[in-house]
């Protein structure tokens, strides 16, 4: 059951590193080579295709003779700013071989969850799209630390899917897809033809990754997976050494694992707010107030019982139960600071305690979304 993919006109791509590097022997020709033409083929059929690349950490380490992934956060930038230059200059390459231009843009978490850069990064790709070239995509590992960054290009590529749209992501790794057990580890492991993004099931079957080379493993995968059906993309993850694996997904060919999107699409802003992956804040709600969000009102100040963080008006924050479960999250019409003064206040006293009143509510309900 691959139909989905047969209708998808915007497919994101994404290639891992023990993929791209073959292990992290160096970068593989042969499979960048046959990417490339596989997304020739899509873009003759009328497809749209961005491809998010993994590699730059392990084609560095090669290239500068390391054998093993070093931990210092500098080392790791550099051996990623060397490896860049040859995943550009590969891609760059493979491409030119079919016709077909290419364009490096370098993303971090910071250039998503700005809402200006936002726009703008979605706007240069759809623009890169109409022009008929295929961007690459990767993180800017040379200017991000660990604290900051998105760290498996497995969420990168959900979040570029949800930025432009697509109707599908496809994660091609070195597995034929996911299995109900890390393969490598458990060899009755079968595989999962299809399921439903989101399944809670799927996350205790996915474990992590499978070389010093892959960051995330399957588990980010499946996450990611959930987190693209947010904007309606299905995703498929399957091996990117199976014989023409894209012509055939893009065909509604069953290769790998389908996990379909079967829930309804959040707005454009709503999907931005769900995307944020670092947080300003957090409201923590009594029971009245986690009620109140559940049956699709605002976050009135009188719910909140504590406030963490220092945030400003605007910023994004979680909403919190008392059990610490986040349900929800949304633009903050107050600061931290008044925020803690009107906390369990009625919103009719605002005024009175602060001098003023933007808003009577603490976080509209247009700028909320909930989580569960
Ligand atoms: N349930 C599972 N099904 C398939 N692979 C799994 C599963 N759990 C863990 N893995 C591991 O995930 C690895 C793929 O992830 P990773 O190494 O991060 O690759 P990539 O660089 O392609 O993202 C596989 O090689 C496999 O060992
Ligand atoms: N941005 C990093 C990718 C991080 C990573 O290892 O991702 P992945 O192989 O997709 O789990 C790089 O290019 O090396």
């Amino acid at each position: 059951m691959s139909q989905p993919l047969a209708d998808a006109r915007r497919l994101v791509v994404k290639v891992g590193s023990a993929l791209v590097t073959n292990n992290g022997a160096g970068l593989d020709l042969k499979a960048i080579g046959e990417w490339a033409r596989q997304i020739a083929t899509l873009r003759a059929i009328g497809r749209d295709v961005v491809l998010v690349s993994s590699g730059a950490i392990a084609c560095g380490m090669q290239r500068l003779g390391w054998t093993r992934r070093p931990s210092g956060v500098h080392e790791l930038q550099a051996a990623a700013a060397v490896g860049q230059m040859g995943l550009a200059q590969v891609y760059e390459s493979a491409f030119v071989a079919h016709g077909l231009q290419t364009a490096q843009v370098l993303l971090t978490h910071e250039d998503l969850a700005d809402r200006k850069r936002y726009l703008n990064a979605r706007s240069t790709l759809t623009t890169l799209l109409g022009l008929g070239v295929v961007p690459i995509i990767n993180e800017n590992d040379t200017v991000v630390t660990d604290e900051i960054k998105f760290g498996d290009n497995d969420t990168l590529g959900a979040l570029v899917a949800n930025l432009v749209e697509a109707d599908a992501l496809i994660i091609l790794t070195d597995q034929r897809g996911l299995y109900t057990a890390d393969p490598r580890k458990d060899p009755d492991a079968t595989l999962i033809e299809t399921t439903r993004a989101g399944d809670p099931v799927l996350e205790s079957m996915a474990g992590g990754a499978g070389t010093q080379y892959g960051k995330g493993g399957m588990i980010t995968k499946v996450l990611a997976a959930k987190r693209a059906a947010r904007s309606g993309a299905h995703t498929v993850i399957a091996s990117g050494r199976e014989a023409d694996v894209l012509p055939r997904l893009a065909r509604g060919d069953g290769v790998g694992t389908l996990l379909i999107a079967d829930t309804q699409p959040l707005t454009a802003r709503k999907q931005w707010l769900a995307d944020h992956l670092q947080l300003a804040g957090t409201l923590h709600l009594d029971a009245g107030a986690v009620d109140a969000l559940h049956s699709g009102r605002s976050l009135l100040p009188v719910g909140v019982c504590d406030i963490e963080g220092d945030f400003e008006r605007g910023a994004v924050v979680a909403c919190v139960t008392p059990e610490r479960r986040e349900i929800a999250r949304g633009l903050v019409n107050y600061s931290s600071g008044e925020a803690r003064r009107i906390a369990r206040h009625a919103s009719q006293d605002i005024a009175a305690v602060l001098g003023y009143e933007h808003e009577p509510e603490l976080i509209h309900r247009d700028n909320l979304i909930l989580l569960e």
